[in-house]
């Protein structure tokens, strides 16, 4: 079978260049086109060349449209207005898109469920096998532990990052909500500031870190009385991003239409 036609979006971004490396490099996949937003400087460049190598005759592109119409899956780490926009061209393409974009509204995530009744779609706020066991084994914990004990989830990234709680916070805030037979949004606890009062009992909450260079870190702090567990996923390399999207940009090429997440792709699923 011919390997897979893949686009690479934001192609220019931190994620995006990391992806093209390893599409790239592949041999189980072939990299088909590379689109970047508007006025980005560039469009119309080598992508080879772009990245500061040799030419690879990949042209970096703003026709989305015509990018996907000729790939089998689309592997997008972008914004969240940019992500409806290519769920929409990845349905009337057929082809499987997998959604690395973080800070998707609810609007955003309905648009998305739209597209996937024409097409498969694997989304996850964090593509690495480390948080996605992780992400297993604190809905575990809080299943195991009552409710006496606290549950905070402490997250820390680079200074560019623009949305917080960062995807993977939410991803394992609704994991140890699960593990407590209820839906995250009622326990929820925002980042605290100013007179709080005190702390909710059975209540999640979300504290975010911006600095420097910092890949990804998460903590999910159990807090008893005397004791305290602490689950951590140290991220130090994009890699682990990236090879988590192609690998389920493969494994949906034989998938119908509806939406998937990493732990489809890993086999995880409890
Ligand atoms: N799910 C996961 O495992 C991970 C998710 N992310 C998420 O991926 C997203 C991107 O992260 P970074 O690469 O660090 O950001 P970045 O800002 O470096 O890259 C985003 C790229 O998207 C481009 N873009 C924006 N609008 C576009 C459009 N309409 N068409 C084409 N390209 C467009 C930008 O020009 C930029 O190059 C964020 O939401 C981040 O949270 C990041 C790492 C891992
Ligand atoms: O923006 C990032 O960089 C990252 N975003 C994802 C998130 O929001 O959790 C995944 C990873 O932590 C890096």
């Amino acid at each position: 079978m011919e390997q897979p036609g893949i686009v690479v979006t934001g192609v220019s971004g931190r994620m995006g260049q990391m992806l093209a490396r390893l599409v790239l490099g592949s041999d189980q996949a072939r990299l088909v086109g590379a689109v970047e937003r508007t006025g980005s400087d560039w469009i119309g460049k080598d992508l080879g060349q772009a990245m500061g190598g040799a030419a690879n005759g990949v042209i970096v592109t703003d026709d989305a449209v015509s990018a996907i119409a000729q790939a089998q899956a689309i592997i997008d780490f972008t914004t969240p207005a940019a992500t409806v926009g290519f769920a929409e061209l990845a349905a009337q393409a057929r082809a499987v898109h997998v959604i690395g974009t973080t800070g998707l509204s609810e609007d955003d995530l309905a648009a998305i469920s739209r597209a996937a009744r024409h097409a498969p779609i694997v989304r996850a706020g964090n593509m690495s096998l480390g948080v996605n066991l992780l992400v297993g084994l604190t809905r575990k914990v809080a299943a195991t532990l009552g409710e006496d004990w606290d549950i905070e989830i402490v997250e820390a990234h680079h200074r560019h990052k623009v949305d917080a709680p960062s995807g993977t916070a939410l991803m394992l805030g609704e994991a140890a909500a699960q593990g407590r037979n209820d839906a995250l949004e009622n326990l929820r606890t925002p980042a605290r500031d100013g007179i709080t009062g005190p702390r909710a009992e059975g209540s999640i909450g979300f504290a975010a870190i911006r600095g420097g260079d910092v890949v990804g870190e998460h903590d999910v702090i159990f807090c008893g009385q005397g004791e305290r567990i602490v689950l951590r996923h140290l991220a130090s390399d994009r890699a682990i991003f990236a090879r988590g999207a192609l690998r389920a940009a493969l494994w949906g090429q034989d998938k119908g239409p509806g939406e998937y997440d990493m732990m489809d792709v890993l086999g995880l699923t409890s």
